[in-house]
């Protein structure tokens, strides 16, 4: 579970996130939404602990990000919004060497590799460098890094950007299935059709504040719209993120 209190961070004069609150429980899939520069990745970079706040509280699970980033996390598995992968070695060696850095001993890392490359269906191009990929190769094989440490709290910088419609469709599958399974799940996007179709509840946010909060059918219930098109022009304020 994640929770946000009082998030703040600036960068000179822009104030990129300006006091944003929210909490993730377990078991559902939570959709950070908002137009592009609404905040969206520099909330989460301070999230993963990548970025100290000017302000404000981060609990992952409870651990308090701040006072020990190590533990937090360690409980957490992150796709950032740069997926860098060493492009000498190969997918596996990717996967692996996360592992190593988690801790892992050589059995249960060989064993979860192998479970996330049938889970993702990396199979194909496990053993292959990185170099070269597709967009859709990349992004999986950084999942499979990301959870290779099997943490509770998913934390996704828009992991469909640059993805067909096939390989969106696995990516959503994916997710719900790490619902399923009780974890934890955090995506960003701001696309509203992407967030609609998968998540449990929706943090909308922009220029660096919580706009509204809610499931879907809260959401519709607090603007008084049925279509979550209608909901989502009204409390961003433009039509951005609608494609
Ligand atoms: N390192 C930085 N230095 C200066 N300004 C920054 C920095 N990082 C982010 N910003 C600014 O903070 C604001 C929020 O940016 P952020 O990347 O968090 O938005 P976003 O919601 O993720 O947008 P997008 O959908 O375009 O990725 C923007 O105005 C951005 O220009």
């Amino acid at each position: 579970m994640l929770e946000v209190q009082g998030l703040r961070k600036a960068f000179g004069a822009i104030q990129a996130v300006d006091g944003v609150s929210f909490s993730a429980p377990d078991g559902a899939i939570t959709g950070l939404l908002g137009p592009n520069g609404a905040g969206k990745t520099t909330t989460l970079r301070m999230l993963y602990t990548l970025m100290r706040p000017d302000a404000g509280s981060i609990r992952i699970d409870g651990v308090d990000a701040q006072v020990d980033p190590l533990q937090a996390r360690r409980r957490m598995g992150v796709l950032p919004d740069a997926k860098g992968l060493y492009k000498r070695l190969t997918a596996r060696e990717n996967i692996e060497y996360f592992g190593r850095l988690q801790g892992l001993g050589e059995a249960t890392l060989r064993e979860r590799c192998e479970q996330l490359i049938q889970a993702l269906d990396l199979g194909e191009i496990a053993d292959r460098k990185t170099e070269g990929f597709s967009q859709g190769q990349r992004v999986k094989t950084a999942i499979a890094r990301a959870l290779i440490h099997a943490p509770q709290n998913i934390l996704l910088d828009e992991p469909t950007n640059g993805l067909d419609v096939m390989a969106t469709r696995a990516m959503r599958r994916f997710l719900l299935g790490l619902r399923e399974a009780g974890h934890c799940v955090l995506f960003s996007s701001h696309i509203m059709q992407e967030v609609a179709a998968l998540c449990d509840r929706i943090v909308v946010i922009a220029h660096g504040r919580v706009v509204a909060q809610g499931t879907p059918d809260e959401l519709r219930a607090q603007t008084g719209m049925d279509n979550l098109e209608d909901v989502f022009v009204q409390v961003i304020g433009s039509e951005e993120g609608l494609s």
